[in-house]
């Protein structure tokens, strides 16, 4: 039986992640750094020896040229890939489009921080990481989870709220846990599972600057 690899990986700087825009389900594209951080991630997870049998990512660029560009640097641009809005960023509602400083100046820090980390306070409008989990974890649970139990070595390229809602369930998270997690744009994290599907190992691959 070959290992249970579960690889998840947050999409590297998007133009909106530049210009500090709450973004969401908004689809801007990446930077220049984004592409070189998502490059360099493939680039650590060939050094690792690792490959891929099947990939899953969100419905939206950044996440998926995110998932491009991780393969072909690891010369594996044929994995099966599926695609689907499960995987989306937590829906930012009526702040998706504004500057997080003017919001911070607008609402204060401490609403903000609550709207951008809390478990279940949702913006106005969106998704709470609670939200998120019911919409991602049934995915995970009926689509990705069942591959990597076959021992199909998975990679998902996503978002970081949608993530942390995969986190916070495999880590067993609690709410005032998930709070403190915050996840790099293009830093792999390598877990290895359990026949009974609990983590067994976690590694994070932190790209090198
Ligand atoms: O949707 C966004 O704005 C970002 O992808 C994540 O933003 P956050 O760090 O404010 O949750």
């Amino acid at each position: 039986m070959s290992e249970r690899i579960l690889v998840l990986v947050r999409h590297g700087q998007s133009e909106w992640n530049l210009k500090n825009l709450f973004t969401g389900w908004r689809d801007p594209d990446l930077t220049e750094q984004g592409v070189a951080e998502a490059k360099r991630a493939g680039a650590r997870l060939k050094a690792e020896g690792l490959t891929f049998d099947v990939a899953f990512t969100s419905a939206l660029t950044r996440a998926q040229k995110t998932l491009d560009l991780v393969l072909g640097e690891m010369g594996q641009q044929g994995v099966k890939t599926f695609r689907n809005q499960a995987l989306n960023e937590r829906d930012y509602g009526d702040l998706s489009g504004l500057n997080k400083d003017d919001a911070r100046a607008k609402w204060g820090e401490e609403q903000v921080h609550l709207w951008r980390r809390s478990y279940d306070v949702p913006p106005p409008g969106g998704e709470s990481l609670r939200d998120t989990v019911a919409r991602t974890l049934p995915y995970y649970v009926q689509e990705i989870l069942p591959a990597v139990l076959r021992g199909q070595h998975t990679i998902v390229t996503a978002h970081g709220n949608s993530l942390r809602a995969l986190i916070m369930v495999l880590e067993k998270l609690s709410p005032e846990g998930i709070m403190k997690r915050e996840l790099a744009t293009g830093a792999p994290i390598v877990y290895r599972l359990a026949a009974d599907s609990t983590v067994e190992s976690k590694r994070d691959l932190v790209a090198a600057a």
